[in-house]
């Protein structure tokens, strides 16, 4: 077996950063080694820091980590950060990281729109990593030092989103058309603060700020094409791809749940069956390629008609997997159908430990 790579992370005391420890307790291709947090947290041992708010125990291992603050001096020694931070203080410390020549997969949304940052669900675009491997190489054919880079990770409500479209998109054409409607687990909005329970108990919040704006512009940079230099992703036009979204906060603890309807610009449009068959058959190239977290089952279709439901489905390939349900015709689009995919886990840090897993298997780290 090749050695571990040597892995931290930054915002490891957060929603998201909890959710990395727990991912990368015991894998087998990264060792957990340095945490990162705000001043708050540095110079405590993680179990004091983190309050930590996981269904599963606090791994052993990350007990006793003394917090770094987040500087790169403190990750000299990675081969791989991921960032759980804050978006309000991952624009400069991420940034400090890459000029320090660290590889960075990032769940904050801060360069995710640069254009020669890959933004990556890596159940449905693994090939826009090539941006980073064009980078690498051009780097290495001017005899300089391996450059630092930075991976986005999609908002979290997109990553479910797009699941299910890309391979739709890939068997029957592009989609002309596309309505989504959220509900959005609690953990989504982070724990410093969170949303208070008397806000969302008994209650349902119709406003998540920024969330529609991040749905509609992110959808069309992950179902882009690599430009032919792979310098770049060329995005989807308003006129190739219209999206609209509606993003509500619910009294769930994990699992973001989307209501879609979506119009193929192809007619005749494909059946009900062969678009449940087109979901089943989908295979992501991160399990062709037998990354260790990948799905088995990307899309898991179920016939059930009260189902996809976050508290039973959300778990389905450990996270990793989304889960599709009530797909039907719609009387104003082709068809609509229920998606649920788990926020943290495929929507944030599994999406982050699955791209290092790709980089990993591409030479990329
Ligand atoms: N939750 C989710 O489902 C998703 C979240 N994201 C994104 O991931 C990122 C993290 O989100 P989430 O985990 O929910 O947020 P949390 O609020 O739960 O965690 C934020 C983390 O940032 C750290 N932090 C805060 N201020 C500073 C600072 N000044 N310097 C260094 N570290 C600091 C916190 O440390 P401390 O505890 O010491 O304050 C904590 O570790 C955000 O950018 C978010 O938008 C993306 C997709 C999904
Ligand atoms: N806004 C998402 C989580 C999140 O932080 O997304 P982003 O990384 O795009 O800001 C939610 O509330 O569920």
């Amino acid at each position: 077996m090749a050695a571990q790579k040597v892995a931290g992370v930054l915002g490891a005391t957060g929603s998201v950063g909890q959710r990395f420890i727990l991912l990368l307790a015991d894998h087998p291709d990264f060792e957990l080694r340095v945490l990162g947090a705000s001043p708050r947290s540095a110079g405590k041992k993680y179990v004091d820091a983190a309050n930590w708010k996981q269904t599963d125990l606090m791994p052993k291992s990350a007990e006793n980590i003394i917090v770094s603050d987040c500087s790169s001096a403190n990750f000299k020694d990675c081969d791989i950060v991921f960032s759980g931070l804050d978006a309000e203080y991952a624009g400069p410390i991420e940034k400090e990281f890459v000029e320090a020549g660290i590889a960075v997969i990032s769940n904050a949304k801060n360069y995710r729109r640069e254009e020669d940052v890959p933004l990556v669900v890596p159940i449905v675009n693994p090939e826009h990593l090539d941006i980073i491997q064009q980078k690498l190489d051009t780097a290495k054919q001017a005899g300089k030092q391996r450059p630092g880079f930075i991976v986005c990770i999609s908002n979290c409500s997109t990553a479910g989103l797009v699941a299910p479209l890309k391979p739709l998109v890939d068997t029957f054409g592009p989609i002309d058309t596309l309505t989504t409607t959220t509900l959005q687990a609690i953990s989504g909005a982070g724990f410093s603060p969170g949303v208070p329970g008397i806000d969302v108990l008994d209650n349902i919040i119709p406003y998540i700020g920024g969330e529609e704006d991040k749905m509609e512009w992110e959808t069309k940079k992950i179902l882009g094409s690599l430009s032919a230099d792979k310098s770049h992703v060329e995005l989807l036009s308003p006129e190739e791809l219209k999206v609209s979204a509606q993003c509500n906060r619910v009294a769930v603890s994990d699992g973001h749940t989307e209501c879609i309807a979506l119009k193929f610009k192809n007619r005749p449009a494909p059946s009900v069956e062969q678009v449940k068959q087109c979901l089943r058959d989908y295979v992501c190239d991160a399990y062709k390629m037998k990354c260790h977290s990948a799905p088995e089952q990307t899309i898991h279709v179920l016939e059930q008609s009260d189902r996809p439901q976050p508290r039973l489905d959300r778990n389905r390939d450990r996270g990793y997997g989304v889960s599709v349900g009530r797909v039907r015709e719609d009387p104003v689009l082709d068809f609509k159908m229920v998606v649920l995919s788990h926020n943290t886990i495929i929507g944030a840090a599994g999406s982050g430990v699955l791209i290092a897993e790709i980089l990993l298997a591409k030479g990329m780290i």
